[in-house]
C-alpha cells in the first residue's frame, strides 16, 4: 500500500465496441502477443502492491467470459466484473460503484503499454492535488480546423498536452463529480472533465509517448513492437 493507509481501486473500463478497430470482435479482446489486451491491462495492476483491488467493467454480454478470463489468468485482484454503459463515462460511473477504496485510478483496457512508474507518478500527483491524469506534451502542431478544411486557428502549442490514462481521483471528490454530470447531463471523454467542470483542480503527472490507446488498426503492430521492445530490455517487471 502507498503513502500511509489509503487504499487504492483500479478501475478498468472495456465496455466499448471498438468501431474504429473495425473488426468483429470487441478490440480489447484482440490477441496481442498471444493474450487478449485486456489481459495485459489487468496483469499490470495485478503486479502493483500499491493496488488493492480491480474492478473490470465490461459489455453486458462479455460478463460471463471476462469472468471465464479473470479464472484462467488466475487474476484474484478482479473483484467485480460489472457491466458498463452506453459512453465511457457512463461505465466509470458503474465501475466507481462498486469500488471499496479511498482513491481510485481510472484506466482504459486499451491501453495496455503504461508502466507501473508512470502509473505510480499519476498516484504520487493525485495525493498531492486530489486529482491528476497522466499527460504528454502535443510534439505536433495543432489547428483548429473549420468546415470546407480551412484552418481557423493554431493554438500555442507551449500549452498542450496529449491526455492519457490512468486518471487518479479522490473517490468520494470523483464520485460527486459523476452525479452531478450525470444531473446536467454532460457527457465527457475522460474523468478529468467532469472534475473540471466541478471546479476543482486537476493537475498533470509525466505520462509516456509508448502508453497508447489501441483505437485504429495501425495500433496493434506498433503496440506488439513496444511490449517486444520492453520485453527484450526487460522492463516489464513491477518497479518498472
Ligand atoms: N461505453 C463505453 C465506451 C468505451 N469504454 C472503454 O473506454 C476505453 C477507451 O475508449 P475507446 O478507445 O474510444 O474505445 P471504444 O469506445 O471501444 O472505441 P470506438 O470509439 O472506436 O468505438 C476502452 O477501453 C473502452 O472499452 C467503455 O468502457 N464503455
Ligand atoms: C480517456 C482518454 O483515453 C484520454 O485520452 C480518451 O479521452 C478516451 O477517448 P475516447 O473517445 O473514448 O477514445
Amino acid at each position: 500500500m502507498m503513502s500511509g493507509e489509503r487504499t487504492w481501486s483500479a478501475i478498468v473500463v472495456a465496455a466499448g465496441r471498438g468501431t474504429r478497430m473495425g473488426t468483429a470482435e470487441s478490440k480489447q479482446y484482440l490477441p496481442l502477443l498471444g493474450k487478449p489486451i485486456l489481459i495485459h491491462t489487468l496483469q499490470l495492476f495485478e503486479r502493483m502492491e500499491d493496488i488493492a483491488e480491480t474492478i473490470l467493467v465490461t459489455g453486458e454480454n462479455d460478463i460471463e467470459r471476462c469472468r471465464e478470463l479473470v479464472r484462467e489468468y488466475g487474476l484474484g485482484k478482479v473483484k467485480a466484473v460489472v457491466p458498463g454503459g452506453a459512453e465511457r463515462q457512463h461505465s466509470v460511473y458503474q465501475g466507481l460503484k462498486a469500488s471499496g477504496s479511498d482513491w481510485v485510478l481510472v484506466h482504459d483496457a486499451v491501453r495496455p503499454l503504461v508502466s507501473p512508474l508512470a502509473v505510480r507518478r499519476c498516484m504520487a500527483a493525485a495525493v498531492h492535488s486530489g486529482a491528476a491524469v497522466l499527460a504528454v506534451p502535443v510534439k505536433d502542431t495543432i489547428k483548429k480546423v473549420g468546415p470546407g478544411g480551412v484552418i481557423e486557428d493554431t493554438p500555442d502549442r507551449s500549452s498542450l498536452w496529449a491526455i492519457q490514462t490512468p486518471q487518479a481521483f479522490n473517490s468520494a471528490r470523483l464520485m460527486e463529480c459523476h452525479v452531478r454530470a450525470e444531473a446536467d447531463a454532460f457527457v465527457g471523454t475522460d474523468d478529468a472533465m467532469l472534475v473540471e467542470r466541478c471546479g476543482q483542480q486537476v493537475t498533470v503527472a509525466e505520462g509516456e509517448y509508448t502508453n497508447i490507446k489501441i483505437t485504429t488498426p495501425e495500433d496493434l503492430p506498433w503496440a506488439a513492437f513496444l511490449l517486444e521492445e520492453r520485453d527484450r530490455r526487460g522492463g516489464n517487471r513491477e518497479g518498472e
